[in-house]
């Protein structure tokens, strides 16, 4: 007889409408199937999906704006922290309603991800058993793994919920981390937890500005640790905030808000306050009489003020831009053209890059240094921009008084700068025809002659070379000597354009992190910018990102953070098809817009959303007239 796990059997006996066998399941699990099942779900029918409208979203994050500029600060650390291992965070609002995620591109792309979104209601009625919604229901954190979710269909998900609680116990959102369930970490669970309880310290700094915040412990060693008690504590000594530890800390004693400090502490509280802010540590006892170590951790201030984020003692924030590296590449067509490199900068290749403006080819060049490992410098020579008769002179150098204008001491040329290292040959299709044969000549020998000068000097430089024109109509209209096209070319690398880029999630996360490191974009807000056309590529994205960095006063950039340009083609419209079923309508305006974007490529559409060409054709179909390409 085939052996049952003790899963196996609980899940047989949730289909026969059985009592589960006692010890097969987490308490808190069994009671939610029961309840659950008391309500009529069906475990393997598909679960209500139920959005709800964008209105209802931005009036509870209207509501809850203190906390979510904290939550977010926290789940982007959280992002940073467990990247690259298919998950989503969520914020959600006291009920299980999502809020905002910030999430893997995997996971995002994936059937979970697109039903993790703003407005999805996660409760227990809607989606059956699922940390979200337990987390909300028991209010305390809930890890829910695999075939532990009451619906079938949610099986290879697992899901860490905590929530973020105030002084009084009120349950004011949830975090969650959502993955896959073969990708889940032990470790997860416990971070969720500990972004909560950051999220919730943080929140008594916001809400107390002037309090006095103090902080306890009985081992002086916790007293810079989330297991920390904070108090915030008015000029009398009036308790207006407590946090969970400082709550559990004091069992026993009336730790609420409201109680005095004398309730709480045996000790004087001027006393104990000139203590604290002459910088030294306060060695007390609680009413209870345990020994507590205390310290201040901000003096309150006599009147109100708004606190910006940037003052909100948010956790090493700056990690998350120390984590990405430069050079995002995670598109897959890119990577394939850039696996030769290695061996190309090995045999010292020329390398020609080509793309639109913006599309990096610069930061590629650079990138390609990298890897060269080349001890020399990185030299780039904008081609376009250095006046024809200066041409020769510039790059190859001259000796004194070698021509009219020429430096007084001359100049031993951007050739021989790069001797070692790379030389970066920018707008080469900007190459003075003269000058082309003076190139050609240095590509095949390696020499280099000043003007002026009698002595050659050998060299050794990796070429890379860039235009965003079309170098074979210059080379077919005469204007670009064939050979030395050849020459350059040796290996071409084309950057593709930013809309049709698979990576475009990273590449917008990793320009966040640059321009404001630790600062949070939600997917939401990716998603839009993703439907826009970007003719100025990664250059204008970081352009658009800079300005909703401006507009997005609350340290984090979403949706309302983005300008017309982006929230216009957000209103892109689903196919007939789609138009009934909310999460379908999102998914099919999606595909539109970057149907438009794409400028009707159905090809590079389907490419970047990870589709089949088939797929993008059924929601594009009536959008005629296709372009050649366009056809499925
Ligand atoms: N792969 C990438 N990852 C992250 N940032 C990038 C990437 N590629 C380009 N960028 C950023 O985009 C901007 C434009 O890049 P770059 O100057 O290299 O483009 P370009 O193709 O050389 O532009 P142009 O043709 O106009 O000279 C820069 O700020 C650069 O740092």
């Amino acid at each position: 007889m085939q052996h049952l796990s003790g899963m196996d059997r609980a899940r047989s006996a949730l289909e026969r409408g059985e009592r589960f066998p006692a010890g097969l399941l987490p308490e808190l699990v069994a009671e939610s199937w029961q309840r659950c099942r008391d309500i009529g779900l069906d475990p393997n029918a598909t679960p209500r999906e139920e959005v709800l409208p964008f209105a209802q979203v931005r009036r509870k994050r209207e509501e809850t704006e203190g906390l979510r500029r904290l939550a977010l600060a926290e789940m982007q650390l959280l992002y940073s922290q467990i990247a690259g291992s298919n998950f989503m965070i969520a914020l959600g609002d006291a009920s299980g309603m999502v809020l905002d995620t910030i999430s893997d591109p995997v996971f995002a792309e994936s059937a979970a991800g697109r039903a993790i979104i703003p407005g999805s209601r996660w409760d227990e009625r809607n989606r059956g058993t699922n940390a979200l919604g337990l987390a909300a229901m028991a209010g305390q954190p809930v890890a829910i793994y695999g075939r532990e979710h009451y619906f079938a269909s949610h099986a290879h998900l697992s899901c860490m919920a905590a929530p973020i609680v105030d002084s009084h116990g009120r349950v004011l959102g949830l975090l969650d981390a959502s993955c896959a369930n073969e990708a889940r970490q032990q470790h997860t669970h416990v971070l969720v937890r500990m972004a909560a309880a950051q999220i919730e310290n943080g929140l008594i700094f916001q809400e107390c500005p002037e309090s006095f915040i103090l902080a306890f412990h009985p081992r002086g060693e916790y007293l810079d640790t989330l297991s920390a008690g904070l108090l915030a504590i008015s000029r009398d000594g009036v308790v207006a905030a407590l946090n969970r530890p400082g709550i559990a800390l004091l069992a026993g004693l009336p730790a609420a808000a409201g109680s005095h400090f004398q309730d709480l502490f045996d000790g004087d509280f001027g006393r104990t306050i000139d203590t604290l802010l002459n910088g030294g540590v306060a060695a007390i006892r609680d009413q209870a009489g345990s020994a507590v170590l205390m310290v201040c951790r901000q003096i309150g201030q006599r009147r109100p003020r708004l606190l910006s984020a940037t003052t909100v003692p948010v956790r090493g924030v700056s990690q998350a831009g120390a984590r990405t590296p430069d050079f995002i590449c995670e598109d897959e067509g890119l990577r394939q053209a850039i696996a030769d490199l290695p061996e190309a900068v090995a045999m010292q290749m020329p390398i020609h890059l080509t793309g639109e403006t913006g599309t990096g080819k610069e930061l590629m060049a650079r990138h390609i240094h990298e890897v060269s490992g080349r001890e020399g410098a990185f030299v780039a020579v904008n081609c376009g921009a250095i006046a024809e008769q200066l041409f020769v002179a510039e790059l190859f150098g001259h000796e004194r008084g070698a021509f009219t204008n020429a430096r007084h001491e001359g100049s031993a040329g951007l050739a021989r700068a790069a001797h070692k290292g790379t030389l970066f040959l920018d707008e080469v299709a900007d190459i003075p025809l003269a000058a082309q044969t003076a190139l050609l000549r240095f590509l095949d020998s390696m020499e280099v002659r000043a003007v002026g000068g009698q002595h050659s000097h050998k060299i050794d430089v990796q070429i890379v070379s860039a235009t965003n024109r079309d170098l074979r109509e210059l080379v077919a209209a005469r204007a670009f000597r064939s050979d030395l096209f050849y020459r350059l070319a040796a290996l071409t690398i084309a950057l593709p354009p930013l809309a049709v880029r698979t990576d475009f999630a990273l590449v917008a996360q990793h320009l966040v992190q640059k321009l404001a490191p630790g600062t949070a974009i939600t997917d939401a807000a990716i998603a839009l910018l993703r439907r826009r056309a970007w003719p100025g590529n990664i250059r204008e994205l970081r352009s658009a990102l800079q300005k909703a960095l401006i507009r997005g006063k609350g340290g984090f950039i979403d949706e309302a953070a983005l300008d017309d340009a982006s929230q216009e083609r957000a209103s892109a419209t689903a196919c007939p098809a789609c138009r009934q079923n909310p999460l379908a309508s999102r998914r099919c305006s999606e595909i539109r817009a970057i149907f438009a974007a794409t400028e009707g490529n159905i090809s590079a559409t389907a490419r970047q959303l990870g589709l089949s060409r088939t797929t993008v054709y059924k929601h594009v179909a009536e959008e005629r007239p296709l372009r050649e390409e366009g056809r499925p």
